[in-house]
């Protein structure tokens, strides 16, 4: 056994009490629906009772010796029940496929429409493997029970009430008969219950963790490598597939036990009612025909007690992963079900006036120090800010917190005068590039409608030309359409993050923030990103962090940031003057810069 290790804080799973009220939402105007399905399901046991009866009435006639004449009653019967049955069967996977596909459908859009808006925070303090399981994993197994074993369960509970009241009519001694497998059963159950449920919960918990552990063990490769950590990662990860295999061999074993006491529970009913069937023919109370069917009745509930007992395993799964797809829309409280007409919110109306402001604003990632302290500045709006500072002081971290992509631990980022957390889709009005631009599989067009959807071709070759691209993309095999990312034409990281400018400069947003956009680039590549950053900025409000003084020197305002917090303000000429940390800053630039760097 390995040593432990620091396990990740997941992300929450929903209560039982979430899952219902999610649930009802999913629900809601389909009340009709439901009982139409349930009353096509209920049709369809009862006419199933209709085969015993049938061969009952038939071996009557034959205990009495009758004309074959007299089996045309329980023949036409049976063939009445099976094409009605037929007829309810196909109207009940009809109806429960108009039920259950919409809503797997919206329970799927609803957990990639959460995923899409989560804090960067709670991804990264859950793991991305953890998110990664859920929307996966978690919508398959509950997709799958959804439109497979939810049928099957609810069929063979109505299939289990039509036995049992089929057998109370006949004759209530073989209802009675038929209790001694009851209690065996009702433990049998709530036995399997208590035992398999925390397995299957945790389960899935470990399989979350052998994601997250996998996925970490991918992205770091270059660095694992490097530093010859390999081992120890494959070690993690051997540890979290034995947490999870072992759950897998606990959860075989206690359906294994499961199904062998049901076993005894079919000998125990099943003796009973064969005894009480004798007892009842020879003193003349019951005839053959009636015992027959008992007992067809009571082995008629094997199958479905077995069918019902044995998507338990599914439906145990499927709950345990809904628990925790819910408790993804719970992270963020506005992103849980749409309500269809939300009405009227005051907290969520868009702001009037864009200026970007943080206040006091103190961050600290997971459970380490804090690396903000009290930082507070504004950006009017057409407002150029300029941020710089050493490296480690906090520049990357206050830009993703002006961007909306982190959550302040105290103090506040509005828009507008309103918290950047209570606002829907910040994105649109404040953007964000760093230097981790994303080539998307697809063409150059493809890429660069992300940031429009519907854009022409000429506003495509517009944003291309803004950002000095037109050259090199109109010498690529297809030009714009010309396939990227994912195995196609490879771009250089200067090119990659003109197209990054370029889909920014679609989107069009009111605050622009540039997180070293061009840091990346060698000389030539890095002045014509400074030009496309500089058009880009155009006419916007913008925060600028860079560590290149030719984005920063005509800023309309600088902020100096040391160790987390705000040293200095003003402009570069004020800065200069004022000695310092910028002015250190500054000369080492200035005296390190290329002698045709302006
Ligand atoms: N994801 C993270 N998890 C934990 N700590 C982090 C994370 N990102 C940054 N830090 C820490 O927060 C502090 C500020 O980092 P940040 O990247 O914001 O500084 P920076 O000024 O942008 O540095 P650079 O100029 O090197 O990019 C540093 O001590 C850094 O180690």
């Amino acid at each position: 056994m390995s040593a432990p290790h620091a396990q990740p804080a997941l992300l929450p799973v929903a209560t039982g009490r979430q899952v219902r009220d999610y649930l009802r939402t999913l629900l809601r105007g389909r009340r009709l629906l439901l009982a139409g399905t349930v009353a096509a399901m209920a049709a369809q046991s009862a006419l199933a009772l209709a085969g015993p009866v049938a061969i009952g009435r038939a071996t009557q006639a034959v205990v009495d010796h009758r004309s074959s004449a007299a089996l045309a009653g329980p023949v036409a019967l049976l063939a009445a029940a099976a094409l009605a049955a037929a007829a309810t069967g196909w109207a009940a996977t009809v109806l429960l496929a108009r039920l259950v596909l919409p809503a797997i459908a919206r329970l799927r859009e609803d957990a990639v429409t959460t995923v899409v808006e989560l804090p960067v925070d709670a991804v990264e303090a859950g793991g991305t493997g953890d998110l990664v399981s859920r929307v996966s994993g978690d919508v398959e197994l509950v997709s799958d029970a959804a439109s497979g074993a939810l049928g099957s369960f609810v069929g063979s509970a109505l299939a289990i009430v039509s036995a049992l009241a089929g057998l109370a009519a006949l004759d209530w001694r073989f209802a009675v008969a038929a209790l001694p497998a009851v209690p065996i059963q009702a433990g049998t159950l709530r036995w399997y219950l208590r035992t398999s449920r925390p397995i299957y919960a945790a389960g899935r918990i470990a399989d979350g963790r052998r994601a997250s552990a996998l996925l970490t063990g991918f992205t770091a490769l270059p660095t694992l490598r490097a530093l010859r950590l390999g081992a120890s990662q494959q070690q993690r990860i051997g540890a979290a597939s034995a947490d999870s295999m072992e759950y897998e061999f606990r959860a075989t074993r206690a359906a294994t036990r499961f199904f062998g006491r049901l076993n005894l529970a079919e000998f125990t009913g099943l003796g009973a009612i064969l005894l009480v069937a004798f007892l009842l023919v020879r003193s003349g109370q019951a005839d053959v025909g009636a015992a027959t069917t008992a007992a067809l009745f009571f082995a008629g509930l094997f199958d479905p007690i077995n069918a019902l007992l044995g998507v338990f395993d599914s439906m145990q799964q499927a709950g345990a992963g809904l628990r925790r797809l819910v408790g993804i829309t719970t992270v963020r409280p506005a992103a849980a079900p749409p309500d269809p007409d939300p009405g009227p919110d005051p907290g969520r109306r868009p702001p009037t006036e864009p200026s970007l402001a943080a206040d006091d604003v103190r961050f600290g990632y997971g459970p380490g120090p804090d690396v903000l302290h009290g930082v507070s500045l504004r950006v009017e709006p057409g407002q150029r800010l300029a941020v710089v500072g050493t490296t480690g002081s906090g520049k990357s971290t206050l830009a993703s917190l002006l961007a909306g992509l982190r959550e302040p631990g105290a103090g506040s980022v509005t828009f507008g005068g309103a918290a950047l957390t209570a606002l829907d889709l910040p994105q649109r009005h404040i953007a964000l590039v760093t230097q981790e631009t994303h080539v998307f599989a697809g063409s150059v067009a493809d890429n660069l409608r992300l940031g429009r959807p519907g854009a022409g071709d000429a506003e495509i070759r517009a944003a291309l030309a803004a950002v000095g691209a037109t050259a090199w993309v109109d010498a690529l095999p297809d030009g714009a359409g010309t396939a990227i990312g994912g195995g196609g034409h490879p771009l250089t990281a200067g090119q990659a993050q003109q197209l990054a400018l370029a889909r920014v400069r679609l989107l069009d947003p009111s605050v622009v923030i540039l997180d070293e956009a061009t840091a990346e680039a060698g000389s030539d590549a890095a002045r014509a990103l400074d030009h496309a950053a500089a058009a880009l900025v155009e006419g916007r409000s913008a925060v600028v962090v860079a560590h290149r003084f030719t984005q920063v020197v005509d800023a309309d305002a600088i902020v100096v940031l040391e160790q987390g917090r705000v040293t200095a303000h003003g402009t570069h000429d004020q800065l200069r003057s004022a000695g310092g940390a910028y002015a250190s800053l500054w000369r080492a630039w200035s005296q390190g810069r290329p002698a045709d760097e302006d």
